[in-house]
């Protein structure tokens, strides 16, 4: 039993160790602020002790003139007069500390919003590809963006209301205590129940809401759905708005019938167990009132013990309200902490050079399964492609042709076997150094609201405002047509997110997607993942004639499913279910007149 009892009070100290960690974020994010916040919090908590003194001092003072006027007929009017403007101006200064607090505290939440934001962004450039596909950690993800970025300070201002409220309590023990300092224990008895029942709760609704990542990312992706250009397009055609608000609606329906069970036990236990705060009060209350009556205390002390022991319970109450508020931050505060810590893939290679260099691209026996797959995705791949030469990809889809390209970048690690460029392989290499080498337009591409221009520029980071290479780039990727008839030409605003956007066709989007590729001048493998796939015959045609004279002494790398452009190249490989089915060039496969053969003939017969 208290061993259990040991365990959990652990557990629940256990869980204030990111209020230190939330601290120094907050001190990290503005010394100034902070320290401005720790002064206001001295005199916020203090100066309410001091009104509630010079408030006795008045009732005595008034009593005392009383009594004069009576004997003499004479009115005291200045001693009053000077307390009461004393007070005065002590109330002002409370008030005039506390908007300080408030403008201290709205500040510091911009900066650490803008802090705690950037640092989940930055971290998500650290990260595998391979940790955005899994469910769990991305669920990590959201739980840190969507509360993370306003917990921290939520967290610190509870310390320091903690703080504030520990130096007026403090202050008040020294005037109550002269009363009785069983008075002092009354206070916290009365409010300690409550204290307990709001930590239960707020554990609750972290469980609750740590439970619910799931369904919380499903409304985020429904929301996106229904009121997105990109998507509300399909969700009018096929009328899918009623199935999926439906949805949406649906998750809001169970969500709320837990929140209304945790928010009414929650009120409810509140009250029950604040009308002990209430009893306690009134019990006090009936003390200093019999002590005053029997002439132990002056009628001044009463108001005075009455205020301190009103604010002193409101005090205490707001504590622990602080504490379990702080245990509740704590435990959102664990999801960010949680995500930022998570392990980082080491890219640790240095090379930026290879061993041979020249020798090319080689995979050998290269297997790959994706993570929680339970078959692979690719094989015993086996390929050599020497600078200068074009490798076309085929196959059906999902056969793994994006995979292999996946694994050339570097995107994720095969399984088994190795990849090696110019003889070292690509887990030696620098990944700067290896990025720099490799241009890559997949098909899905990013679709940038950006400028025309900069759409392109992003093919190179190091030229992306360099206008002269996004022309030539564009002429390269047979975009400069379009592009010079567009209204502000290489400076139109894509997309429609922004004033002026202007929305292009699937052809156009792809020709801007291959002026990227050429951007980069200084990569010498290629690879372009079904790039002409909405891009009129004619334009395919000069955009390949194009590209290989471009790329003559580079290595050029095509997936597609159009034979016709196949066939230029130099090495084809068809891939069947991630295993290398046939290889050799057109005539070759032709002669060997098996799948590529007959797949090759099925195409032709579907043009004649
Ligand atoms: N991120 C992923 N996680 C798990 N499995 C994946 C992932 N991406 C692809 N796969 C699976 O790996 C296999 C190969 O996919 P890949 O994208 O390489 O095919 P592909 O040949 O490029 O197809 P397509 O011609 O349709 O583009 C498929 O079975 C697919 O379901």
């Amino acid at each position: 039993m208290t061993a259990t009892t040991n365990n959990e009070a652990q557990q629940f100290l256990g869980v204030f160790r990111y209020t230190r960690r939330a601290i120094e974020l907050v001190w990290q994010t503005s010394r100034r602020l902070t320290l401005g916040l720790v002064l206001l919090t001295l005199v916020v908590g203090s100066l309410p002790a001091v009104a509630a003194y010079l408030g006795k001092l008045i009732v005595d003072a008034v009593l005392m003139a009383m009594q004069v006027y009576q004997t003499t007929g004479l009115v005291e009017y200045q001693p009053l007069l000077n307390y009461v403007l004393l007070e005065a101006l002590i109330l002002t200064c409370l008030s005039a500390a506390q908007r300080a607090t408030t403008a201290h505290q709205a500040l510091l939440r911009g900066l650490l919003g803008q802090k705690v934001n950037v640092m989940i962004l930055e971290k998500a450039q650290t990260l595998a590809l391979a940790q955005f596909e899994d469910s769990e950690f991305y669920d990590k993800l959201t739980r840190a963006r969507r509360e993370a970025s306003t917990r921290p300070l939520a967290l610190v201002n509870k310390t320091f209301s903690l703080l504030q409220n520990g130096i007026a309590l403090a202050s008040f023990s020294f005037l109550l205590i002269q009363f009785s300092p069983w008075v002092m224990l009354l206070l916290f008895v009365g409010a300690l129940p409550v204290f307990i029942a709001e930590t239960k709760f707020s554990g609750d609704a972290f469980q609750i809401f740590r439970f619910r990542s799931q369904e919380t990312r499903t409304q985020i992706y429904l929301e996106t759905l229904l009121a997105r250009e990109d998507t509300i397009k399909e969700v009018k055609l096929f009328q899918l708005g009623d199935l999926l608000l439906g949805r949406y609606k649906s998750i809001f329906d169970k969500l709320f019938v837990e929140n209304r069970h945790l928010i009414l036990r929650r009120e409810t236990w509140g009250f029950i167990l604040g009308l002990l705060g209430t009893l306690t009060f009134y019990a006090a209350y009936a003390w200093v009132i019999f002590e005053t009556v029997i002439g132990k205390i002056t009628l001044g002390d009463m108001t005075m013990y009455l205020l301190v022991f009103k604010q002193g319970q409101t005090a205490v109450s707001a504590s622990l309200t602080s504490v379990s508020g702080m245990y509740e931050d704590n435990l959102y505060l664990s999801n960010l902490y949680e995500y930022l810590e998570q392990p980082t893939p080491t890219e640790s290679g240095q090379g930026n050079t290879g061993s041979q260099p020249g020798d090319g691209l080689r995979f050998e026996q290269v297997s790959f399964t994706y993570p929680g797959a339970n078959k692979p995705a690719l094989e015993n791949i086996n390929l050599h492609i020497k600078p200068g030469q074009s490798l076309a990809l085929v196959g059906e889809n999902g056969s793994g042709k994006t995979t292999l390209i996946k694994l050339l970048t570097r995107l994720y690690d095969p399984s088994t076997g190795r990849i090696l460029l110019d003889g070292s392989n690509l887990k030696d290499w620098n990944p700067q150094a290896l990025r720099q080498r490799v241009g890559v337009i997949f098909q899905d591409f990013v679709r940038y609201q950006f400028l025309v221009g900069e759409n392109i520029g992003i093919g190179d980071i190091s030229a992306f405002e360099d206008e002269e290479r996004w022309h030539k780039a564009a002429k390269a990727g047979m975009a400069d047509d379009f592009i010079q008839r567009m209204p502000e030409k290489y400076h139109t605003q894509l997309g429609r997110w922004f004033k002026g956007g202007q929305e292009l066709s699937g052809g156009q989007w792809q020709k801007i997607a291959l002026s990227r590729a050429f951007m980069r001048e200084k990569a010498d493998i290629l690879v372009l993942d079904e790039p002409t796939s909405a891009m009129d015959a004619e334009a395919e045609a000069q955009m390949f004639d194009y590209f290989r004279s471009h790329t003559l002494n580079k290595m050029a790398i095509l997936i597609s499913h159009r034979f016709s452009t196949v066939r230029m190249a130099d090495q084809i490989v068809l891939i069947n279910q991630g295993q290398i089915l046939e290889e050799g060039n057109h005539q070759e496969l032709m002669q060997l007149n098996q799948r590529y053969a007959q797949l090759f003939n099925l195409q032709a017969s579907g043009y004649r």
